[in-house]
């Protein structure tokens, strides 16, 4: 049987900043239903790649594309649209503390418009017990929840429009481990049941190997090795190797 399209290719994207390369013709794709995490040291690139798929910034040469349409150059109303196909889970979470849990459930939905609010209460409510999480919480305010809650908040807001595609930006920063593994957990079970596209860039190997399908590697610009998440362990490649053993000697300096 002949393989999907891809949901997103990443051809020869390059992008430097002045003299620095921060991008040096990364080559990446992504199979519809697939979950694929990008690891690589601190500066490697990571956020600078999932900004150029959010057409936040314009990579420097190089093609993008998603459901097969170029996103590299796309401004205005076919931007959006291309966008609109996007959700996002960011690494502070980035809640609205001024607006109450349901608000910031539906805040994709709405704009941050004030309508139709019995009806996006239920949303929210729907998509906050996806996350394991009580209607009690619909009218706290986010600062009033535990940070691991404040991370389920924001992937029920991630989830609330149904994007095809879930960007994860580290998920699991600043959760002890029995949390993460709670997030990890659901983001599994997330991607399964709404059968979205994701991809998530983490230093976090124990994150990487639970949420992914396949690992991918940046390093010095390039992706330099991809495998199916039990290989990273066993990917042959030493600097993958190193890297996923936070080992302070080999060929990485
Ligand atoms: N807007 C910008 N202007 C100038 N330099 C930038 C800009 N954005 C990123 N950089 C540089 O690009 C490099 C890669 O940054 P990036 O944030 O993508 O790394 P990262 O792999 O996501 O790191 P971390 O894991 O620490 O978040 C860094 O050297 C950073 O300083």
């Amino acid at each position: 049987m002949a393989s999907p399209a891809p949901k997103i290719v990443l051809d020869g994207v390059t992008k430097s900043f002045g003299p620095i390369s921060v991008l040096d013709g990364v080559n990446l794709s992504i199979d519809p239903g697939e979950s694929l995490a990008i690891i690589g040291q601190s500066g490697s690139g990571k956020s600078v790649t999932l900004k150029c798929i959010l057409g936040l910034i314009q990579p420097d040469a190089g093609s993008i594309r998603v459901d097969g349409e170029e996103i590299i150059g796309q401004r205005g109303k076919e931007l959006e649209r291309l966008r609109a196909k996007f959700g996002m889970l960011f690494q502070g979470s980035a809640l609205f503390d001024s607006l109450p849990i349901w608000r910031n459930v539906t805040f994709a939905l709405t704009q941050g418009h004030h309508r139709d609010a019995a009806r996006m209460r239920m949303i929210a409510e729907e998509n906050l017990e996806r996350v394991g999480l009580d209607a009690k919480i619909l009218d706290l305010r986010p600062s009033e929840l535990s940070g691991g809650m404040q991370k389920r908040v924001a992937l029920a807001r991630a989830i609330a429009p149904r994007p095809e595609i879930i960007f994860f930006d580290e998920p699991t920063t600043g959760l002890d481990p029995i949390r993460a593994d709670v997030i990890n957990d659901l983001i599994v079970s997330l991607v399964e049941d709404l059968g979205v596209t994701a991809l998530t860039i983490t230093h976090d190997m124990a994150s990487a190997r639970k949420i992914a399908h396949r690992v991918a590697m940046l390093y010095q610009g390039k992706i330099i090795w991809r495998g199916p998440r039990d290989r990273l362990y066993d990917s042959g490649n030493p600097y993958v190797d190193q890297f996923v053993q936070g080992r302070a000697d080999g060929p990485i300096s």
